[in-house]
């Protein structure tokens, strides 16, 4: 028993029973709600006097108690509006509580609320313990019925569990947990009949519970959003890339020289092709061309400008786009990519050179006009004796 002042409060019936208060029942639509206490027993004579004060009393204690449950309900009401509208802005379940769990306690006069969903579970102030929950959740999943509350009993005495409706299959348990009974039904002898949550405020869990799986719902299609992003990334990053070399592939070489020919760039195209490849292959064996080709395409990645691109045309050809340059400044970066790989130190003895064709795009040319002209470019390279640029 704690003392505020002149005001009395009694933690459980059989304290109130024990103590010399004589007491009178307030009854409401849901059995008794409260009571009033006297510290002696009127005197018979005043005891019709005390009743009528004790019966006006109880209307204004109910009257406030309506008004005190009709404020909850409206906080509840602005709680909901601030969830739908924070819904796009939340990024987990944990981030739900923390953002909304003290509003939600203070509503429901509740000392920690927690949520599970798909097995796990997050908590926001005072619950008892994942074990706990689990295992009275573990029967509730298969006895409970979706629409309706549940008081929990054991460890877990003092919660209310509200079943979360998803969209997915999962499902999901929005739990409240609060400390004292506000309620002591007529007739206690057990702390296990104690009822701890009204039927208005279960049916405001409920309301609650709603809209969390509403907000869960749309988390999870922003989660599938962003893996289907994400993997449309990949699938397009994979669309474009050689396997080996990591640099474009030839369809996505020929995609780009097509726009770039068809919205006549300002632009050089170098064709290369790597000297006596097929002697390396002999010599070192596959695998170590495929090293080769590898290392061929990091030094010209590293060479070219970052708005520079190299595609691996086939087998040892590549082509590097150059773009927005004029002929001799073309020059300048092929010459600079050909000295680069000819001064490397491969992984073999030999040294390893390239042969390559330079030309920029003509007004109204077609793809295959500009990549034959290239490719003439590349042949006379060879021809020449190797290792050199030819522009054509
Ligand atoms: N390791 C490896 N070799 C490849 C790949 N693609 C093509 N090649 C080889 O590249 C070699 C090309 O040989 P050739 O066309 O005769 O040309 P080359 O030996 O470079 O002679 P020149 O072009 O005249 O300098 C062949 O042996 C192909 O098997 C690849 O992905 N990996």
């Amino acid at each position: 028993m704690t003392s505020h002042g002149q005001l009395l409060t009694f933690r459980s019936q059989d304290e109130l029973r024990t103590s010399h208060y004589h007491h009178y029942e307030l009854k409401g639509e849901h059995d008794v709600w409260g009571y009033i206490g006297l510290p002696t027993a009127p005197p018979e004579d005043a005891l019709q006097w005390v009743t009528v004060l004790i019966d006006i009393a109880a209307q204004r204690l109910h009257l406030l108690k309506a008004k005190h449950m009709a404020e909850r309900q409206l906080g509840l009401k602005a709680r909901r509006r601030l969830l739908s509208r924070d819904i796009k802005r939340l990024t987990s379940l944990a981030d739900f509580l923390q953002r909304h769990g003290h509003g939600w306690c203070d509503i429901f006069q509740a000392s920690g609320i927690a949520l599970t969903h798909k097995g796990e579970l997050y908590y926001f102030g005072e619950c008892p313990d994942r074990q706990q929950i689990f295992q009275q959740l573990g029967y509730l999943d298969t006895t409970t019925d979706q629409d309706s509350t549940i008081e929990l009993d054991g460890d877990c005495q003092g919660g209310l569990a509200a079943p979360l409706n998803l969209a997915s299959n999962h499902l999901g348990w929005l739990l409240i947990f609060r400390q004292h009974a506000m309620v002591t039904p007529g007739d206690v002898t057990s702390i296990a009949q104690l009822t701890f949550w009204l039927p208005i405020e279960a049916s405001m869990v409920l309301e609650l519970a709603d809209d969390l799986a509403v907000a869960i719902t749309a988390l999870d299609v922003v989660h599938v959003n962003r893996q289907l992003r994400k993997t449309n990334q990949r699938l397009e990053s994979l669309a474009h890339t050689d396997l080996l070399t990591r640099c474009w592939n030839r369809y996505y070489t020929e995609f780009v020289i097509e726009e770039l020919c068809a919205s006549n760039a300002t632009c050089a195209v170098l064709m290369f092709d790597i000297d006596d490849f097929k002697r390396i292959n002999d010599t070192y064996g596959h695998p170590t061309g495929d090293d080769i080709l590898r290392e061929i395409a990091r030094l010209a990645t590293q060479t070219l400008r970052s708005n520079d691109h190299l595609g691996r045309w086939g087998g040892e050809e590549f082509i590097v786009i150059i773009a927005d340059v004029t002929l001799n400044e073309g020059i300048c970066i092929a010459k600079r990519l050909r000295c680069h790989i000819e001064q490397h130190s491969f992984a073999i003895p030999d040294s390893v050179t390239i042969s390559a064709g330079l030309t920029t795009i003509r007004t109204d040319e077609s793809p295959r006009q500009l990549l034959e002209r290239v490719d003439k470019g590349m042949y006379l390279a060879k021809t020449a004796g190797k290792n050199q640029v030819m522009i054509c």
